[in-house]
């Protein structure tokens, strides 16, 4: 009797490597026995050319950080061009919201299937990334959230949000944040929406004499309010109102390692799925 032979493990480029959440991820990749990490993509100063095992601490790797996007990519799809279907290599991309646009694309175009955590696409940067995966036949995953707790609460918001007429949405996280609001928090948002009603009706006519207090308020009449502090990771609260009463959903990311699980579940999948997904229930 012949033995199937064993699946090649995935292989993986990081790009943020050297941050918060890619270091969180090369750490994982490197745990997992069916990941091999292959690439290392940070552009932070004095790191081109380290290891990136030794820098994290775990030891050599053999990968070497580059701050060269498209070379460290065309290297990985050139190191798995004769795996067959299915077989491809994938990037995990944890860098910044200026570039995550280009990043994605670029992935696509080198035939490597993207798993976005990076945020701050557009819907409009969304849609042509979903059509341009399409049309070359490439699995993605854009992520705003890998956490499960937080697929929790925005389906139980969704669910809710039929009962009331009146919710604000509070985000909370680190300062070294860039972009505000947060890519989970639009995401509820996007969720709740899909009902298709308004929230919010005025109930008098408000003043604001500190620009900005009331938050920012969608088309759906949702309002959104981000707050920045050292101390926080990441936490969200959805607020719903009624007369006499309030329903408060909450979830509180304390630590980066719960990111972990969604990171490497969207990695096993990324390969099968037949164009782009958004948000971590379209995999669960
Ligand atoms: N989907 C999810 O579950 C989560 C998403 N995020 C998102 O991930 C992104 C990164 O967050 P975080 O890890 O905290 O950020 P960090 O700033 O800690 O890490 C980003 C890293 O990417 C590097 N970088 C910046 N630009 C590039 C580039 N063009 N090419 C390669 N590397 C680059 C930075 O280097 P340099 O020092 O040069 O800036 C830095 O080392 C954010 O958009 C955040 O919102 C965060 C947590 C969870
Ligand atoms: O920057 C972060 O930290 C996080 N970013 C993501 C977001 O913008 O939603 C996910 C999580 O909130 C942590």
């Amino acid at each position: 009797m012949t033995s199937s032979p064993a699946a090649k493990p995935i292989a993986v480029v990081v790009a943020g490597a050297l941050g918060r959440m890619g270091a969180e991820v090369i750490r994982a990749v490197h745990a997992a026995p069916d990941c091999r990490l292959v690439g290392a993509i940070d552009t932070s100063p004095g790191s081109e050319g380290a290891d990136v095992g030794l820098e994290l601490g775990l030891g050599e790797l053999e990968v070497a950080i580059t701050a060269d996007f498209e070379g460290c990519l065309c290297q990985a799809s050139q190191l798995v061009r004769n795996d067959g279907p299915g077989q491809g290599a994938v990037l995990v991309d944890f860098t910044h919201p200026k570039v995550v646009y280009e990043h994605t694309r670029g992935a696509i175009a080198y035939g490597v299937h993207p798993v976005i955590g990076t945020t701050g696409l557009s819907p409009e940067q969304l849609a042509d990334l979903a059509a341009f995966a399409d049309k070359a036949s490439i699995g993605a995953a854009v992520i705003p959230n890998f956490s499960v707790g937080m697929v929790l609460l925005q389906q139980a918001a969704a669910a809710a949000a039929r009962f009331y007429d009146f919710a604000e949405l509070t985000e909370l996280h680190h300062n070294r944040k860039a972009d505000a609001p947060s890519g989970t928090c639009l995401k509820t948002a996007e969720l709740i929406e899909e009902l298709g009603k308004t929230f919010n009706p005025p109930q008098v006519e408000e003043h604001e004499t500190l620009p900005g207090c009331r938050g920012g308020q969608r088309e759906s009449g949702l309002r959104l309010h981000s707050v920045r502090l050292p101390g926080l990771v990441a936490h969200q609260e959805v607020m719903f109102g009624a007369p006499g009463e309030t329903y408060t959903l909450r979830h509180d990311t304390i630590d980066r390692a719960a990111y972990m699980p969604g990171v490497l579940l969207s990695v096993r999948r990324v390969r099968q799925l037949p164009g782009l997904v958004y948000g971590l229930e379209r995999l669960l």
